[in-house]
């Protein structure tokens, strides 16, 4: 089944995801992960040997709860899900580096990336899976982790809103220049992801296109657990 992952991320409707992501930044997925690949990648939670790092949320008062950093290599489904996505971002990616007056030189595949990642010391794997019990939340934040990144990042829920938690939706707030902040609210079904601006984004504007900043975050959990998968391209330092 995760053979085919890759496959099924490359038949994805994606002339109409481009111009989605071009509209509004960010862009829904339909469910790609069915249920016993979400079980299977919620099961390597308490298998230390998949992690090279947990991080207690309100340690850092990132918020409430736990995240983990998958070790590299990474477990074959989530490898074909960073490779399988990036080549489609890397074209937006770099469409809205022209946008937005730079060089647009996001290398076509994952593998001359992550080179790019290496370069610069950033050598740590970043995929990464989350855990909210009730009480839980993630304050609004962006995933940087050195020079380079990806302007892209996907979320992936990979348990079941109303039946296995309720709250904690998924929250993603652009700053505008010059302007008061605007609040999106978004919740997946299982299986389903969520791409998103890591940094900002261009919107077309009377003259040329200006940058907003965008941050996500988690609201409250107000029961049960939810848990999600973080697939972010760029290595940390
Ligand atoms: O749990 C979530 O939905 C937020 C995940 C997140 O912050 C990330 O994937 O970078
Ligand atoms: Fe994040």
């Amino acid at each position: 089944m995760s053979k085919s992952m890759k496959d099924r991320i490359t038949s994805l409707d994606w002339p109409t995801l481009q111009q989605i992501l071009d509209e509004q930044g960010y862009a829904k997925i339909p469910v790609l992960l069915d249920m016993d690949q979400c079980h299977e990648i919620m099961k390597t939670y308490e298998q230390a040997s998949y992690f090279r790092s947990t991080i207690n949320m309100a340690r850092y008062r990132f918020g409430e709860g736990e995240y983990k950093y998958y070790q590299a290599p990474l477990p074959e489904l989530l490898l074909q899900l960073r490779e399988g996505f990036y080549p489609e971002l890397a074209k937006t990616a770099n469409r809205w580096q022209e946008q937005l007056g730079h060089v647009a030189d996001y290398p076509a595949t994952l593998p001359e990336f992550i080179k790019q990642c290496h370069r610069q010391e950033q050598l740590r794997s970043t995929p990464l899976i989350l855990k909210y019990e009730m009480g839980g939340y993630n304050c609004l934040h962006q995933d940087l982790y050195g020079d380079v990144f990806f302007p892209f990042q996907v979320v992936f829920s990979l348990n079941q809103k109303e039946l296995d938690y309720t709250g904690g939706e998924f929250l993603l707030v652009e700053q505008r220049p010059r302007a008061q902040s605007r609040g999106h609210v978004i919740t997946l079904e299982q299986g389903a992801g969520l791409i998103f601006p890591t940094n900002n984004r261009p919107v077309k504007g009377t003259r040329g296109y200006y940058r907003t900043t965008l941050r996500h975050g988690v609201s409250t959990v107000t029961s049960g657990t939810r848990y999600t998968l973080g697939i972010i391209f760029h290595d940390a330092k």
